[in-house]
């Protein structure tokens, strides 16, 4: 068996109460072990995957110049471009040997929370950039609302739970490039060991090698997807709230073999974040006498504030 089972989010949306039943079993087992699969039958098309790559090569390859105009002072990096080495991993000093940006909610009906959000950064180069940008976010956004409905029901909850919690939810689309290699990096990887913060990670562009999860033995696997899958891992965020019943892997992604060096890795996660009011609280139901509750009472807004801190990005 592939270490990282794959699951067909197509049996999920079917009429067919045994596929879905198989796709709700099939994820639940392996988010409540290794906590990541590879999933087919998003909503991502062919042409859309392909523009989008096309673009954010385009992006990273601007002038630095060009690219730091879109680096927002005071924003904690939520919107627009992050320049090279300036996240690091929680818990380490290191840069990670990346560059990134960041597309955030679109809201369109809620005045609340449009105040809340930065508002999204607009590459005035490259048009297409934002259009493509936008689009993209929302397909993840529909796929990652299916996969919730999934572990809600998993979970004994009522098949909507997280709908409320995520609609004009905090989510991010962060296109990641890790350039070429040019010398040997001192004590830096491409991205160290790290936990990811949100409710659940959809993450396109793991189909060469280069992501490693930590399994509960605490081997590090090779985690690669087919062309036509994402990898959808837990974040803490869902950890949390089911009392760690659904596991938030540790992962990373390392530096290719020298002769590789010379190649860039363009990796494109979706960090499916609710609204900053969503209670984290251990859900009721995961805690009993063999589960006692592990964490505090927190908000999602509390904790991203804590962990933007830990990584680097906002300032005590
Ligand atoms: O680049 C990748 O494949 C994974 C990146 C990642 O884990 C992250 O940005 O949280
Ligand atoms: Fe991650």
């Amino acid at each position: 068996m592939n270490a990282i089972p794959s699951v067909d989010l197509r049996d999920f949306l079917s009429e067919d109460p045994q596929r879905k039943e198989k796709f709700i079993r099939e994820i639940g087992d392996a988010y409540e072990q290794i906590g990541f699969v590879a999933l087919k039958g998003h909503f991502l098309s062919d042409e859309l995957v392909s523009n989008l790559y096309s673009e954010i090569k385009k992006f990273f390859d601007l002038p630095v110049e060009v690219k730091e105009k879109y680096e927002i002072e005071g924003i904690g990096g939520q919107r627009g471009y992050t320049s090279f080495g300036k996240e690091h991993a929680k818990g380490k000093k290191e840069g990670d040997l990346k560059e990134f940006w960041h597309f955030g909610q679109y809201v369109e009906d809620d005045p609340k929370l449009e105040a809340e959000y930065p508002p999204n950064v607009v590459v005035e180069e490259l048009p297409s950039f934002n259009e493509v940008g936008k689009e993209t976010y929302q397909m993840l956004e529909k796929t990652a609302k299916y996969v919730l409905r999934a572990l809600a029901l998993h979970l004994n909850l009522e098949e909507i739970y997280f709908d409320k919690y995520i609609k004009n939810g905090n989510s991010i689309l962060r296109p990641i490039h890790y350039p070429p290699i040019t010398e040997e990096p001192k004590n830096a990887v491409r991205a160290a060991a790290h936990g990811d913060i949100n409710l659940i990670t959809l993450l396109m562009g793991a189909q060469g090698k280069g992501l490693q999860v930590q399994n509960h033995k605490g081997e590090w696997i090779d985690a690669i997807a087919e062309p036509d899958e994402l990898m959808i891992n837990v974040g803490d965020m869902l950890s949390r709230h089911t009392n760690n019943r659904l596991k938030s892997t540790i992962h990373q992604v390392v530096n290719p073999p020298r002769e590789l060096w010379g190649t860039s890795r363009y990796s494109i996660p979706f960090f499916m974040h609710p609204v900053s009011d969503m209670p984290l609280n251990c859900l009721e139901n995961c805690i009993d006498d063999q589960h006692p509750k592990l964490y505090d009472d927190i908000t999602a807004g509390e904790f991203l504030h804590e962990r933007l801190v830990d990584l680097g990005l906002i300032k005590k």
